[in-house]
């Protein structure tokens, strides 16, 4: 049941706490993702992205705190509880995570193994689907990942976090290792898809581009925790030192110019 007033908010952490032995990588940390928004956190090498992304996901149980997922604590959930709600988000690790050796078809038919019971018929239609929609030709559904170059193999991933219609996608550096094109392209895909499916997407990236051409909010982790959380414009404006040489360096500033120029 989805709590009452919660409505906006699709992913919902409170006082979170995850550590390693004895360090501590987030501390009492605070985070909502409002359904709809294209969210991107990032953060400096080690401050616990990726951490965070698979804790929402159920990958990592936190040490303290709680993560609500479509107004339910997801940490306590098991079983068929805990499939139910795995139906309604996909993840795309940074990698890939493809199966080797399953062509990309079954690798898109994994989830749809997993959780329905669908005629072979209707799996291959339905792969068949994801496949076009996150912009492969169809000859790319009986390859193998390794036949297929990177950025066709996040394109992959990617239509197998869709295989299930999911409500949020949550992706792991979706752009790193493509080349500036290859990454632009892969962009354009994630604002179209969303718009055109209603998707939440949770996004852990290095690329200023990325955050610059999709992003609704950035969520910047530092100090433990969401240092700060907001548009880009205002995020950029604060005066955290990491914030500021990352926001106003040279890099940045070309995203930012070349992000003004797409607009006009
Ligand atoms: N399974 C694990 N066991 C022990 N330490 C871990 C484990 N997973 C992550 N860590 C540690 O937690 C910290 C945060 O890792 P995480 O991968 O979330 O960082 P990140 O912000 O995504 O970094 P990057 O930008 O470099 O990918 C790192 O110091 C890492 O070494």
């Amino acid at each position: 049941m989805e709590a009452a007033g919660q409505a906006d908010t699709i992913i919902q952490v409170r006082n979170l706490r995850n550590q390693f032995g004895s360090q501590v990588i987030h501390d009492r940390l605070d985070l909502d993702v409002r359904r709809g928004e294209v969210i991107g956190i990032v953060g400096g090498s080690g401050t616990g992205k990726s951490v965070l992304l698979r804790t929402i996901v159920g990958l990592k149980r936190p040490d303290a705190g709680s993560v609500r997922v479509f107004g339910q604590d997801v940490t306590a959930l098991e079983g068929t509880a805990r499939q139910a709600v795995e139906q309604r988000w996909g993840v795309a690790f940074q990698d890939g995570a493809l199966f080797s050796a399953l062509t990309v078809a079954q690798n898109v038919q994994v989830p749809m193994r997993e959780h329905l019971d669908l005629p072979k018929p209707l799996m291959d239609e339905l792969a068949a689907e994801k496949i076009a929609m996150v912009g492969l030709p169809p000859s790319a559904g009986p390859k193998f990942p390794s036949e297929l170059s990177g950025g066709m193999r996040k394109r992959a991933a990617l239509a197998r976090a869709l295989a299930l219609d999911p409500e949020i996608v949550f992706l792991d550096e979706p752009t790193a290792g493509l080349d500036p094109i290859g990454a632009a392209d892969y962009d354009g895909l994630i604002r179209q898809l969303k718009d055109a499916l209603g998707l939440t997407v949770f996004m852990v990236t290095h690329d200023l581009d990325s955050l610059y051409a999709i992003c609704d909010r950035v969520a910047v982790l530092a100090e433990r925790r969401v240092m700060v959380i907001g548009p880009i414009s205002d995020v950029s404006a604060h005066p955290n030192a990491w914030i500021q040489e990352y926001f106003q360096g040279p890099r940045s500033r070309a995203a930012a110019g070349a992000a003004g120029r797409a607009k006009v």
